[in-house]
């Protein structure tokens, strides 16, 4: 019995030791502050315990006690939280913070290589594929905007005409679980592949279920992955990571299947007609061994479907719902459609600066539903600093979006919904420098440039303001069904999927 009693001492003991030492460590390295670190498992225990299932909401909770810079050990991985938009606008955007956490789990989805744009190694070859991208989707997608225009009036044609349907079926019921998913994806399609599906295609609905089935795999597991994925092999079914690899393999194939006919077809030759046209031309032209090829390619559409479909589609059932919730505003945003847009047609892109109240509706939902709660992990390129605190290379860099599109310092009531804080006095869209959805400086959301139209804010236009002064968001973005909503982010690999099975009742 004795024995006993003095092993626990020795063990309660040495945790202390322990604890003391990684707290010297953290003093003498001039790291930030943060709640103090167990040995293996971190900061896991008071993450949870501030909040098990919003690790945004825990950050924030923790930062109000820590401070707005803080330190946070998530199992083996270090990681900096920035809570302040301060520090998020002066730091994110720099080279020093432009890299990306990559981990083996991570490389699962990419044929075990740092492929695509997404999770691409700062400077090269993220820069080679970044501007190439953003090439192809001037000349193909977002830059034709009168294109862009004719492919989404399609889809918008095809959802009225489902939702009525559905509504006349239903007495008056529609779900809009998951309603958008399918247009989002056909857009983005249509982009890369400069064709668009019938909603009943086989194809795109098995595209759309291997979507499905990989949001659902992502559980506590997942969470588990990030913060010690030297684990990977060793739970694969309860981590959720055997579905997810199914998920990847089928949607891989399902891209280098249109690669090949693509490639059969030859138009990349002489008049390439999409982007996995001039893709294929730079593999032809540069060889396989740059950073063009098959593989390399088949992630970046992966990546374009991965971030822009449930982020978007997402978005706008945020904006249905709190339209629904809120009918004056609902009312107030149909009057402003009824005077610009003429009965019987759908909005046209030079209508589209007109609709003021329209663009304050979008911007007040990327606010409150912050979609992307925690940014796609950003992590330190280099030994850096951040204030007076030191930043080792490597650090995971967390950049808690929603907690600071919920500050009650920089918005006046953060939880109610309201359009008008991104209107002046004359009813004209008022742009707010710290509504940031797509993220900050070099690695911002590529699909910003179509979205971020309405809320650009030019650099002398921007705001000099106080903390005091109240004025008007890796898995895991926040989304919402009828009747349901997901609030679940966790620790955030990419922000781009969504945990079914911790949904809850409104
Ligand atoms: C509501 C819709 C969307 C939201 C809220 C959103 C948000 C974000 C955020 C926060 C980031 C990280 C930025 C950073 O690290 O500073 C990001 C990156 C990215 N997004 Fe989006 N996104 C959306 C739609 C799209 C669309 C439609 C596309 C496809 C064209 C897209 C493609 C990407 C890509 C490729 C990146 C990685 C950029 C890089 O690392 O260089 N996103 N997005």
């Amino acid at each position: 019995m004795d024995i006993i009693v003095c092993y626990i001492l020795l063990g309660l003991l040495s945790l202390l030791l322990l604890i003391y030492l990684n707290e010297n460590l953290r003093t003498k390295r001039n790291l930030p502050p943060g709640p103090f670190r167990l040995p293996v498992i971190g900061n896991l225990i008071q993450v949870a315990l501030a909040d098990s299932k919003e690790p945004y909401k825990a950050f924030k909770k923790l930062g109000q006690q820590y401070g707005d810079i803080m330190s946070i050990q998530l199992g083996s991985l270090y990681s900096v939280v920035l809570n302040s938009y301060e520090d998020m606008e002066e730091y994110l955007p720099t080279a020093d913070y432009s890299d990306r956490l990559f981990t083996a789990w991570f490389a699962e989805r990419t044929f075990d290589k740092r492929l695509g744009i997404i999770f691409a190694k700062y400077q090269e070859p993220w820069q080679v594929l970044r501007r190439f991208c953003l090439r192809s989707l001037r000349d193909f997608g977002f830059g034709k905007r009168s294109k862009m225009h004719t492919v989404i009036e399609s889809e918008l044609h095809d959802i009225v005409k489902e939702l009525q349907m559905s509504v006349k079926e239903n007495d008056g019921i529609h779900t809009f679980d998951c309603y958008f998913t399918l247009s989002v994806l056909n857009v983005l399609w249509a982009m890369l592949a400069g064709t668009r599906y019938e909603h009943s295609d086989p194809k795109l609905l098995r595209l759309i279920k291997l979507t499905r089935d990989m949001m659902s795999s992502c559980n506590f597991g997942n969470n588990i992955l990030l913060a010690y994925p030297e684990w990977k092999d060793w739970f694969p079914d309860w981590t959720g990571l055997t579905v997810q690899r199914k998920c990847y393999r089928e949607t891989n194939a399902f891209f280098q299947e249109f690669i090949d006919q693509r490639r059969k077809l030859g138009a990349y030759k002489t008049n390439p007609e999409n982007m996995v046209d001039e893709f294929i031309r730079e593999i032809e032209t540069n060889g396989e061994d740059t950073v063009y090829s098959d593989q390399q390619l088949v992630i970046i559409m992966n990546d374009l479907f991965v971030a822009g479909s449930e982020t978007t589609s997402h978005t706008i059932s945020w904006c249905i719902l709190y339209l629904l919730l809120n009918q004056d505003i609902q009312n107030k945003l149909q009057e402003e459609i009824d005077l610009i847009v003429p009965k019987g047609t759908f909005p046209t892109v030079e209508q589209e600066s007109q609709l003021h109240y329209l663009k304050a509706v979008l911007a007040e939902t990327h606010r409150i539903a912050s979609v992307v709660p925690l940014m796609v992990p950003r992590a330190a390129e280099k030994d850096t600093t951040c204030r007076k605190y030191f930043i080792p290379k490597g650090t995971y860099v967390i950049a808690n979006i929603h907690g600071m599109h919920h500050n009650k310092d920089y918005w006046k009531d953060p939880d109610t919904f309201c359009p008008e804080r991104f209107l002046d006095a004359d009813g004209k869209y008022k742009p707010d420098a710290r509504l940031k959805p797509f993220g900050f400086g070099k690695r911002l959301c590529l699909g910003a440039r179509h979205h971020i139209d309405p809320f650009t804010i030019s650099p002398s236009s921007k705001l000099h303001f106080t903390q005091s002064q109240p004025t008007s968001t890796f898995r895991g973005s926040r989304s919402w069904s009828h009747k349901r909503t997901s609030n679940i982010s966790s620790f955030d690999k990419v922000s781009m999927n969504r945990n079914l099975k911790h949904q809850h009742h409104l």
